[in-house]
C-alpha cells in the first residue's frame, strides 16, 4: 500500500505533531486535509510555517465541538485515514479547567465517531490516546497495599508487580481529568468498533518532544532555560517535580508510528508507542546542560554529605533489559535527597561553567502526579515501528530549534 493519493483528514493538523504528521504525509503524495479551530489570530500558525504546510496543506475551518463541521469536513475530504489528533494536551491546564478539557477531548470525541457513524464513511481511524491513560503504576507490593486499602479494594489489580515496563493490559488508573478524557475516547473508539464496525485504532503513546514543542511543556521549559543560561540572560534554572520519570521519545518517532498503525496497525486495537526508555526531569535538565556544552562535575543537593556521581550516564537496566538512567539505579538515595531539598529550595548542578542552581517552584507541582512512566512496545513494533531517535538528538533539535 502506498500514500500516494490517498486522502487524510488530520484533526489538530496544526498542532505540534499534526505538523509533523501533515508534512511527512505531504512528502508521501497524500492529499491532507487538516481540520483546525480558527482562534482570533492568524490561521498559519507557526507550527504550520516551521513545517511549510501553507502551500499544499487543505485547511478545513471546524470545531470538534461542533458535529456539523465535522460533518462537512468529512464530506469536504472523504478521507481513506482520519488521524484524530486534536486535543487539549496539557495536563496541568486540565486541572484547572476539567470541563473544557472534557468537552473537547471527550464530547469531541463522540462527535467525531458519531458524525463518522452517521455519515456512513469508512475511514481507518487512529486515535492519539496517551501514557497517561495508565495513570499510577504500581512498582512495589507496598505501594499496591496502601492503595487497595486507600480506594477500599477496587483498586484495579496488577498482573504483576512492578508493572514496568507498561503493557496495553495494564489497568488504567488515570489521574489527571486530562487522563480521564483520553481513557473515554480510548472505550469510545473500542466501542464503535464492537458495535458499529468502525475501523477504530488506538496510539497510546508516551511523551513525544521535539523541535518547536509547545513552550509549557517541560522539556521546552528545560531547553529554554538552558539556551537563556548559555547566553547569560537568567543565572538559575526553575523547575516543578524533579523526580517524576519519562518515556520521552522524538515526534518524528511518533509520527512513524502512527503511519505504521494506519497500513498495519488492527481494528479495534490498542498500541503502545514510545522508546522503551524511562528518564527523570532532573536527569533531561543534565543532560541538557550537557549538550549544551556544560561538563558536569557533581550534583549536591542542600542536605549536603551526599552526592550523586556520573548522573548522566545512560545505563542498560539488567532488570527490564532496556535502557535506564543511571539516576534511577540510585533512585532512593536520590528520592530521600531530593524530598529534602524540595522542602527547602533546590538543588545546585556543579559544572566547569560553575554552580548552577535548580530552584523549585512548588506552584508547578500538580494535584496528583504519574510518578514513571516505561513503555511496553513490543507489540508495535512487531507491526514495523521503531525507534531511530536518542534522547540526545531530540535534546540538539529542540536546542538547535531556540537558537535558530
Ligand atoms: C503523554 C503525555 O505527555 C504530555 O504530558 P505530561 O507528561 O504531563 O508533560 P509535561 O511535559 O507537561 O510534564 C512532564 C513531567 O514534568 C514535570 N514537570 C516538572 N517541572 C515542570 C514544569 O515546569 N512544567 C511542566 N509542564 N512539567 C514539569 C511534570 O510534573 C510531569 O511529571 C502531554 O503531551 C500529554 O498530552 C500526554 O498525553
Amino acid at each position: 500500500m502506498s500514500w500516494n493519493d490517498k486522502n487524510i483528514l488530520i484533526t489538530g493538523a496544526d498542532g505540534f505533531v499534526g505538523s509533523y504528521l501533515a508534512e511527512e504525509l505531504l512528502k508521501n503524495g497524500s492529499d491532507v486535509y487538516g481540520l483546525i479551530q480558527r482562534g482570533t489570530g492568524d490561521l498559519y500558525s507557526k507550527n504550520l510555517t516551521d513545517h511549510g504546510l501553507e502551500k499544499d496543506l487543505k485547511i478545513i475551518e471546524g470545531d470538534l465541538t461542533d458535529i456539523t463541521s465535522l460533518a462537512n469536513a468529512l464530506d469536504e475530504s472523504e478521507p481513506d485515514y482520519v488521524f484524530h489528533l486534536a486535543a487539549q494536551s496539557f495536563v496541568p491546564a486540565s486541572f484547572k479547567n476539567p470541563l473544557a478539557t472534557q468537552m473537547i477531548n471527550g464530547i469531541g470525541t463522540a462527535n467525531l465517531l458519531d458524525a463518522i457513524r452517521i455519515k456512513e464513511y469508512n475511514p481507518k481511524i487512529i486515535f492519539a490516546g496517551s501514557s497517561e491513560e495508565y495513570g499510577m503504576i504500581i512498582t512495589s507490593k507496598e505501594q499496591y497495599d496502601h492503595l487497595k486499602a486507600q480506594y477500599k479494594n477496587i483498586f484495579p489489580k496488577p498482573e504483576e508487580i512492578p508493572e514496568l515496563p507498561i503493557k496495553e493490559t495494564n489497568p488504567l488508573r488515570p489521574m489527571s481529568p486530562y487522563a480521564t478524557s483520553k481513557v473515554y475516547g480510548d472505550f469510545l473508539m473500542r466501542n464503535y468498533f464492537n458495535s458499529f464496525g468502525l475501523n477504530t485504532i488506538v496510539s497510546r503513546a508516551f511523551n513525544h518532544e521535539g523541535a518547536g514543542r509547545g513552550l509549557m511543556f517541560v522539556t521546552s521549559v528545560i531547553t529554554d532555560q538552558v539556551a537563556k543560561l548559555k547566553s547569560g540572560q537568567i543565572n538559575r534554572i526553575k523547575i516543578g517535580n524533579l523526580n517524576s520519570f519519562k518515556d520521552w521519545s522524538h515526534v518524528k518517532d511518533i509520527i512513524m508510528g502512527y503511519m505504521k498503525l494506519a497500513l498495519n496497525g488492527k481494528s479495534g486495537d490498542v498500541y503502545n508507542q514510545g522508546s522503551m526508555r524511562t528518564n527523570s526531569v532532573l536527569s533531561y535538565i543534565l543532560l541538557s546542560l550537557e549538550q549544551a556544552g556544560y561538563n558536569i562535575n557533581m550534583i549536591e543537593t542542600f542536605k549536603g554529605e551526599k552526592k550523586v556521581s556520573n548522573p548522566t550516564e545512560i545505563d542498560t537496566n539488567p532488570i527490564f533489559g532496556v535502557k535506564f538512567d543511571k539516576t534511577l539505579v540510585d533512585r532512593k538515595m536520590l528520592e530521600e535527597d531530593l524530598e529534602y531539598s524540595i522542602k527547602d529550595k533546590g538543588i545546585n548542578v556543579l559544572t566547569d561553567h560553575g554552580k548552577i542552581a535548580v530552584e523549585f517552584n512548588p506552584e508547578r507541582f500538580r494535584p496528583a502526579e504519574v510518578p514513571i512512566m516505561l513503555a511496553d512496545t513490543r507489540k508495535i513494533q512487531k507491526i514495523g515501528a521503531k525507534t531511530d531517535y536518542s534522547i540526545k538528538d531530540i535534546i540538539n533539535d529542540q536546542l538547535n530549534y531556540l537558537n535558530k
